[in-house]
């Protein structure tokens, strides 16, 4: 692991909660994985969640809606707490939550605010705590210049980004940002794709991007 990602393990060594961000190829699945590998040395019992089902299967975990039992978030926070204690098919959610040590929340930048303060809310209430998710530690992983949380108007859901929400601010006292990409080296693109991602077309950036246009090879 580079520096930035050892600062980061360390972070949550010392039990904190973290939020992770970097452009694409930063190595912020890389972490997540090396996190859990670590914590589950230790001991710890880890969730390994995304906010999508092709993420999740990236870092080998589940969805968030499926380890907590939000589903699509139809249902109410009180309504969701009332089936977690009473109706049988949402048990495995109450255990997966009873259970748990670190919830690792990856690709949260589609977790919209909603669905995050619904599963603060659950978390808090099924542990019986007055702490942000009942003291579930909560690694958030992603990069909030990529896919945004889709809006989902039939079930109340603005798709507003969840670090609009006060409770984000709050637990989330400690950050890190990867910087150093990863996935490719050369710097000419890494910078392209850096000011594409931020909606910025630079010269440079545009002069590469023409070099690489070619015709498809059917036309
Ligand atoms: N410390 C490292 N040493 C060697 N390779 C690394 C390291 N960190 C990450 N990588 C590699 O760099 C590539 C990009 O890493 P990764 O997929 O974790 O980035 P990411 O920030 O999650 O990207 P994205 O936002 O696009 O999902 C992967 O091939 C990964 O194995």
């Amino acid at each position: 692991m580079n520096v930035k990602q050892l600062i980061a393990l360390n972070e949550v060594k010392n039990g904190h909660n973290l939020l992770v961000l970097g452009q694409s190829g930063t190595g912020k699945s890389h972490l997540v994985c090396n996190i859990e590998q670590e914590l589950k040395k230790g001991g710890k019992t880890v969730a390994v969640t995304g906010t999508t089902g092709v993420a999740s299967l990236n870092i080998g975990g589940i969805t968030v809606h499926s380890w907590s039992g939000i589903a699509d978030g139809h249902y109410s926070n009180d309504k969701l707490l009332q089936k977690l204690t009473i109706d049988e098919h949402f048990q495995k959610y109450k255990l997966n939550i009873k259970q748990t040590d670190v919830l690792i929340l990856d690709e949260i930048s589609m977790l919209s605010a909603k669905m995050f303060n619904q599963i603060e809310f659950i978390c808090r209430n099924i542990r019986d705590s007055d702490l942000y998710f009942g003291g579930i530690q909560i690694i958030g992983s992603g990069d909030f210049f990529q896919l945004p949380p889709v809006p989902d108007l039939l079930n109340r859901d603005p798709g507003e980004f969840c670090f609009k929400s006060d409770v984000f601010k709050n637990v989330f006292r400690h950050k890190v940002v990867l910087d150093k990409v990863m996935r490719q080296d050369e710097p000419d693109f890494v910078k392209a794709i850096h000011d594409i991602s931020r909606g910025e077309l630079p010269t440079d950036t545009h002069n590469l991007l023409k070099r690489l246009q070619r015709p498809l090879p059917w036309q």
